[in-house]
């Protein structure tokens, strides 16, 4: 694959995937999607249940094999290139504990597994977060074995960090302090981490890139801020809602009653003195796209739909 660089320039994008499809049996879990993250980014990975997002970060591991396409970290390709898994770090949905291990043993086992492993990083890290190490893992906290699980794949060094629902399970103020700690690593380290989750009001605050998956198939890949800055919600008379939507790029429309709500792209469109125009949060703009699977966010030459 010919890795584009980049926005910097300097280097190859840290995952640059093409017409990356997954089919299980019958059943097309991933279609044709093409996108690319830039190094460096936090980046949220969402959709529905079902939607493809364990399936998407299971091919970024090498833990599956596209049934067509491919994906490349850093320029190079999973499941071709020998050297394309060894800067990256996963971690799974059920984390990768053992429940009879203790803290201590799970660094050893860490250490005896990965040749990058950095273990003053990892000590240094649960001390921090007061967590023994004589510790079985079975006897901590569903917040602190995240943390350990988050401490081991980050002291393998990784230039790509993959999280699948890290936040699951995990209490608000544990989520926090989860996302702190991790937002902490990234700003020490500069490593990319891509990350699934449900939560979507605490990505607003961690997260600068965001990918949406809806019934396998890509909807969104963008920078967050320029996403936020492009779309604008319009809120006005249903009976006006075809002449004002024949101005706009539109991306979802709805009518409760007499009032109409269009979600525009577009750099704050005016529409008339009947109607109101503001901007959207995160977590509105993720829903509109996921209540509308045919609606999409990415330029035509990236849209496979
Ligand atoms: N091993 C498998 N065999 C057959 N179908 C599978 C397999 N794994 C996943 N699927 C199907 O592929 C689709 C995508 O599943 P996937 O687990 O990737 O979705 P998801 O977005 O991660 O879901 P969730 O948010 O519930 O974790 C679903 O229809 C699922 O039933």
């Amino acid at each position: 694959m010919t890795a584009r660089t980049n926005a910097s320039g300097l280097g190859p994008a840290a995952l640059e995937a093409v017409n990356l499809s997954k089919r299980y049996g019958s059943n097309q879990a991933l279609l044709d999607c093409t996108l690319t993250i830039p190094a460096g980014r936090v980046a949220a990975l969402v959709g529905p249940n079902g939607s493809g997002k364990t399936t998407f970060l299971h091919l970024v591991v090498g833990l599956l094999e596209p049934t067509s396409g491919e994906i490349a970290v850093f320029g190079d390709t999973v499941g071709r290139d020998a050297q394309a898994l060894t800067s990256v770090a996963f971690l799974a949905q059920d984390k990768p504990l053992y429940r009879n291990f203790r803290v201590r043993e799970m660094l050893r086992f860490g250490r005896d597994l990965n040749p990058r492993w950095n273990g003053e990083l990892a000590r240094q890290r649960l001390d921090e977060l007061e967590i023994p190490l004589d510790r079985k893992v079975g006897r901590l906290s569903g917040g602190q074995q995240t943390q350990v699980a988050l401490t081991l794949a980050l002291a393998k060094q990784p230039s790509l960090l993959v999280l699948d629902e890290p936040l699951a399970d995990l209490d608000p103020l544990a989520r926090h302090d989860v996302t702190r700690h991790l937002m902490a690593a990234v700003a020490e380290t500069g490593l990319t981490v891509l990350l699934s989750s449900h939560v979507v009001p605490d990505l607003a605050d961690t997260c600068d890139w965001l990918v949406v998956l809806n019934r396998g198939r890509l909807q969104v890949s963008g920078d967050i801020d320029e996403l936020l800055a492009s779309h604008h919600l319009l809120v006005g008379p249903a009976d006006g809602a075809d002449a004002v939507a024949a101005e706009q790029q539109v991306v979802t429309r709805h009518t409760v009653g007499r009032q109409a709500s269009l979600l525009v792209r577009g750099s704050a469109p005016a529409a008339g003195p009947d109607w109101t125009t503001r901007p959207v949060e995160l977590e509105e703009l993720v829903l509109t796209y996921l209540r509308d699977p045919a609606a999409t966010a990415l330029q035509p030459a990236m849209c496979q739909n």
